[in-house]
């Protein structure tokens, strides 16, 4: 009974979170969700993003095979592991559920037609960064809204290494706006519209980072 009171409370609570990113991404472009993932989920997490390190199945991200290594170095230093749906472990299944009732959530609210979506695990090491840019980087870019959720425990603002968001303003000015990258906190744009970079950290940074497709997954390598 009791357990069934909580879990109610837990779907409530996790509803008003739904709300809020449709809300506010219909409103502004973005939104900002703290405690998106509950601290025992950010561990369970935590684990198998270590899990897949010891398995050595991270790797060098990159931004496009016409870039040279170094600049590539430069440019973006994270290390990525694309999840397999078929293959994920609990927690990551877990995680990609939550997913599936964002997306129906957010089609059911701001029609934006998704189909489908893709996410890796991400390490940024100590001093490595993503200089500014966009997403949807084509015009056949199946992209459309971008979710990172961190999994960086006991984070301070010391650690550095917020997501910079870079909003238009209508008259052509640009507003800042740094997330500190901390645990359980959920960051989602418009992928096609709100240029953000990624600074440095004297820490491990630690994410899911995603995106909600317009077309099934399968299909945008075609
Ligand atoms: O980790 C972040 O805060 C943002 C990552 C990002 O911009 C990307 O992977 O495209
Ligand atoms: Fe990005």
């Amino acid at each position: 009974m009791e357990q069934e009171i909580f879990l109610e409370k837990e779907s409530e609570a996790l509803l008003l979170k739904f709300e809020q990113i449709a809300d506010r991404l219909s409103d502004k472009g973005y939104a900002i969700i703290d405690n998106f993932l509950q601290p025992d989920e950010v561990r369970n997490l935590l684990e198998v993003l270590q899990l897949h390190q010891e398995e050595g199945t991270f790797k060098k991200a990159g931004i496009g095979p016409a870039e040279s290594v170094t600049v590539n170095r430069q440019v973006r230093g994270d290390f990525i592991r694309w999840i397999e749906p078929s293959e994920a472990l609990p927690p990551t299944q877990v995680f990609l559920d939550r997913m599936h009732e964002i997306l129906r959530y957010i089609n059911r609210t701001c029609f934006l037609g998704l189909k489908d979506f893709e996410f890796h695990f991400t390490v940024y090491p100590p001093g490595t960064v993503y200089q500014r840019h966009i997403d949807q980087f084509r015009t056949d870019d199946h992209r459309r809204l971008s979710f990172i959720c961190y999994l960086n425990e006991d984070w301070q603002h010391e650690n550095g290494g917020n997501l910079r968001l870079y909003l238009p303003n209508e008259d052509g000015t640009e507003e800042e706006v740094d997330v500190l990258p901390i645990a359980g906190r959920l960051a989602c744009f418009r992928a096609d519209m709100i240029p953000h970079e990624v600074l440095a950290a004297n820490r491990h940074r630690y994410s899911l980072t995603g995106w909600m497709l317009d077309q099934l997954n399968e299909l945008t390598f075609l």
